[in-house]
């Protein structure tokens, strides 16, 4: 990642609105009503429910999902005691952080008060507001005073997170760490450079997972703790060494572990040569570390190093616990965030850097292959799972550890629900990759000498959405394969130039010239068509040596749609192929045909694309309820496109009567139901929300889909081809590994008859 300057981290803060955060409206309040319910009269009752019964306030108001960030700025980041004020773009960083990765909203509170007392007194005034207190950037050792004191006198979760939170992620880190290095965690010598609250937290946990005491030296701005040194407060004192060392230096020749929660810079590049093997380094003080990630990858070959950075690889950050841990505190109504939830925690965290990294993951950072070891010891904080897998387990810790006030029934329920809430998941996606998964098909990718198309099809190998069939050169294949540590075991490859595919380059040219020999195409130019990779693919299909076909990422569009219609042809009874494109939009998935094939649809292809786009819409358990849109609304105009649109509704109306379709409609119409129905009170979609959408030509229905997608910023699926006797599919040129894989499991569905 380029270089953040200052320049442009001001210009981020300062530009539009100032500031990070906006509050905004949950309810309705645009009406005289609307506002005499929101506030004086109807906002009486719920104050009068809540006097009576003080629960009431997590069903009348926001405090069940609102926690604050509050700090008084004495140890803001590395940044040192810079003051309240100096600290609120931090604070309000973190509300944006809980908000994006858990859909918690903050205030962020900046308190002017260092005395323990008054900084006590202050939070717990205003603690009836809010549903959790995170406690940030609060100098040792007051935060550790702090803290006992909030969490004993709130019935609601405190944490201050530079101490639990950074302990949680750097133990993950740890555990993944020594695994990847071969160490025992209770072998391991550790050297803490830090005493204050971040680094005594994390050592207290490293020392829970099984780090032996006598295994650590700790250092302050002073030196080594040991047992020379005079006034130290009482969290220093529990780990002074006997060890007759003063210096970090000497702390760390030999040490295995250095973790950093200090301030940036202070570490050397002979120091970190100086320790054992496969030494771990966390730099973990922001926003400079101890040492630079480069400078430690630079003293030496075996080492993992993380830092606290968002810019480099193995990011240790309390980002990656604090939503989530609050996240599943405030779901089960938790009275606390104790070690059960806590430890639950590391160990999700730690195992989840274990899984295969989900390609979103790969786009946002933009590598190719993220896979667990050296370089990726620790999830990444923009991993969608995270909301998921963390949130889950320290919802489940609460409940078995008792300090759950409501219960969680259906877990796997919870983690949908989470999934959904974060717009992480895809509803409908998820039934199609479900769908394929109950029976893979053999699907055949035309182009697999491409590191994207060898990446999704080893994705839906391990995913079990498909058997993947490489067609390409199998030495380029394989040297893909092993540069970007692939792993594609159990596909099979074609060369299909070679030698030994000859006979079948003959058959299949044999069957292409009966099929087309009577439209022109010659044996011997149906021989060489079977040197091409996308029409040796496509026979494969239409031979039934393969169940469906990708291609498109290196062809052009007409080009791969000129060999479907040639080698596959129509679905029975289909005068025309149809592109369909699925737009992902608040309220669901709406489908957009005809987008890619038809130029000038007749009343007959409007027809056929609406029946094959309801069909596969039933694929997708999807009931469809179609609009047949045009720019005019049932027979209002008497010429023009509106008029085969009437002809096609005619025959659909005759023929399928069952099929819930009706036009020709105005958008508008064909998107607001009760507008729809108070002005043509007869129409036969009534009631219901329209899902699909048919339009009378092909310029307007790409049109209307890129505009959905560019300017309305929905995502988009397709165009997918649909009314093909087999299964034949197109992916963009050049498109992602996401959009690859996506139309695979949709190939697999369409496989699947
Ligand atoms: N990556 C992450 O997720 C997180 C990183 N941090 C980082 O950790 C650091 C400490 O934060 P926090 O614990 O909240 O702050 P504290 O103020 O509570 O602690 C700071 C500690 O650093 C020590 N220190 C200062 N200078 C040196 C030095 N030259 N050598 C050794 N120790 C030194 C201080 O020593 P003394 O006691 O003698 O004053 C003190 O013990 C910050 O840089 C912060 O950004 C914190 C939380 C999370
Ligand atoms: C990350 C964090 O909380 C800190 O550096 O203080
Ligand atoms: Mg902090």
């Amino acid at each position: 990642m380029a270089k953040i300057t200052k320049k442009e981290a001001l210009k981020y803060h300062e530009e539009g609105r100032p500031g990070k955060i906006e509050v905004v409206p949950t309810k309705p309040y645009r009406t005289q009503r609307d506002l005499a319910l929101a506030y004086t009269p109807g906002v009486a009752d719920p104050c009068l429910d809540i006097e009576k019964n003080n629960s009431d306030a997590y069903r009348y108001t926001a405090k069940g999902n609102l926690v604050a960030v509050i700090s008084n700025g004495t140890a803001v980041l590395g940044l040192g005691d810079i003051g309240p004020l100096a600290g609120k773009p931090v604070m309000e960083g973190k509300a944006l952080l809980f908000k994006i990765f858990s859909d918690i909203d903050v205030f962020d509170i900046e308190v002017d008060a260092t005395n323990v007392d008054k900084f006590v007194e202050t939070v717990k005034a205003i603690a009836p507001t809010f549903g959790g207190i995170n406690l940030e950037d609060i100098k040792a050792p007051e935060c550790f005073e702090i803290e006992e004191r909030l969490k004993r006198e709130l019935d609601i979760p405190v944490m201050h997170d530079d101490q639990h939170g950074t302990a949680i992620i750097s133990s993950a880190g740890l555990l993944n760490a020594l695994e990847i290095g071969e160490k025992k965690i209770e072998d391991v010598k550790v050297v803490v450079n830090g005493a204050g609250a971040a680094a005594i937290a994390c050592t207290k946990l490293y020392i829970s997972l099984g780090v032996k005491p006598q295994n650590v030296v700790m250092c302050d701005s002073r030196g080594v703790i040991n047992d020379k040194r005079t006034n130290l407060n009482e969290q220093k004192k529990q780990f002074i060494t006997n060890r007759k060392i003063n210096t970090l230096e000497e702390a760390l020749v030999d040490a295995d572990v250095f973790l950093g929660l200090s301030v940036g810079g202070i570490l050397s590049k002979d120091m970190v040569r100086s320790m054992a093997k496969n030494p771990v380094v966390f730099a973990l003080a922001n926003p400079v570390s101890e040492i630079s990630y480069e400078d430690a990858m630079d003293a030496r070959e075996d080492i993992i190093v993380a830092t606290g950075r968002s810019d480099k690889p193995n990011q240790i950050n309390n980002v990656l616990g604090f939503p989530y841990i609050f996240r599943g505190a405030l779901d089960v109504r938790a009275t606390a965030i104790n070690e059960e939830m806590k430890i639950a925690s590391v160990y999700a965290i730690a195992n989840l850097a274990k899984e295969s990294v989900p390609e979103s993951v790969h786009t946002a950072y933009n590598e190719a292959n993220i896979v667990f070891g050296r370089h990726y010891i620790i999830p990444k904080a923009l991993d969608p799972r995270l909301v998921s897998n963390v949130a889950v387990a320290v919802a489940k810790a609460a409940v078995d550890s008792g300090v759950a006030q409501s219960k969680i029934e259906d877990w796997d329920a919870y983690s949908e629900e989470l999934k959904q809430r974060l717009g992480t998941e895809n509803q409908l996606l998820r039934t199609i990759f479900n769908n394929a998964k109950r029976e893979p098909k053999r699907v055949v990718y035309a182009e697999a000498n491409n590191f994207n198309v060898l990446k999704a099809a080893q994705i839906a190998l391990h995913d079990g959405i498909a058997k993947p069939i490489l067609l390409g050169n199998p030495d380029n294949i394989n040297k893909i394969i092993a540069e970007n540590e692939l792993d594609l075991e159990g596909a099979e490859i074609i060369d299909i130039r070679c030698k030994e595919e000859k006979e079948r380059r003959i058959h299949y040219a044999n069957i292409l010239c009966e099929k087309r020999g009577r439209k022109g195409l010659t044996c011997k130019e149906a021989i060489e068509k079977m040197f091409d990779r996308n029409y040796f693919g496509a026979m494969m299909v239409e031979n039934g040596d393969a169940d469906a076909f990708i291609s498109g990422y290196a062809t052009r569009y007409f080009q791969a749609l000129n060999i479907a219609s040639k080698v596959i042809g129509m679905e029975e009874g289909m005068k025309t192929l149809v592109g369909m494109n699925i737009i992902m939009t608040k309220k669901g998935p709406l489908f957009f045909a005809d987008t890619t094939v038809n130029a000038e649809p007749t009343a007959e292809s409007l027809v056929d694309t609406t029946l094959t786009t309801a069909r596969v819409l039933r694929k997708f358990n999807i009931e469809p309820v179609m609009a047949m849109v045009s720019y005019s609304n049932f027979g209002s105009v008497r010429k023009g496109s509106p008029l085969k649109v009437r002809d096609a509704i005619d025959k659909l109306h005759a023929d399928h009567s069952e099929l819930m379709v009706d036009g020709e409609m105005q958008m508008n119409f064909a998107l607001d139901k009760k507008l729809r129905d108070s002005t043509f009170s007869f129409n036969k979609i009534k009631g219901k929300d329209v899902n699909a959408f048919i339009f009378p030509s092909l310029s307007s229905g790409n049109i209307a889909y890129k505009l959905m997608k560019d300017l309305g910023g929905h995502e988009n699926i397709g165009p997918i081809l649909l009314g093909t006797a087999k299964s034949f599919h197109i992916v963009p040129m050049g498109c992602s590994v996401r959009e690859i894989i996506n139309m695979t499991a949709i190939a697999v569905v369409d496989a699947q008859g």
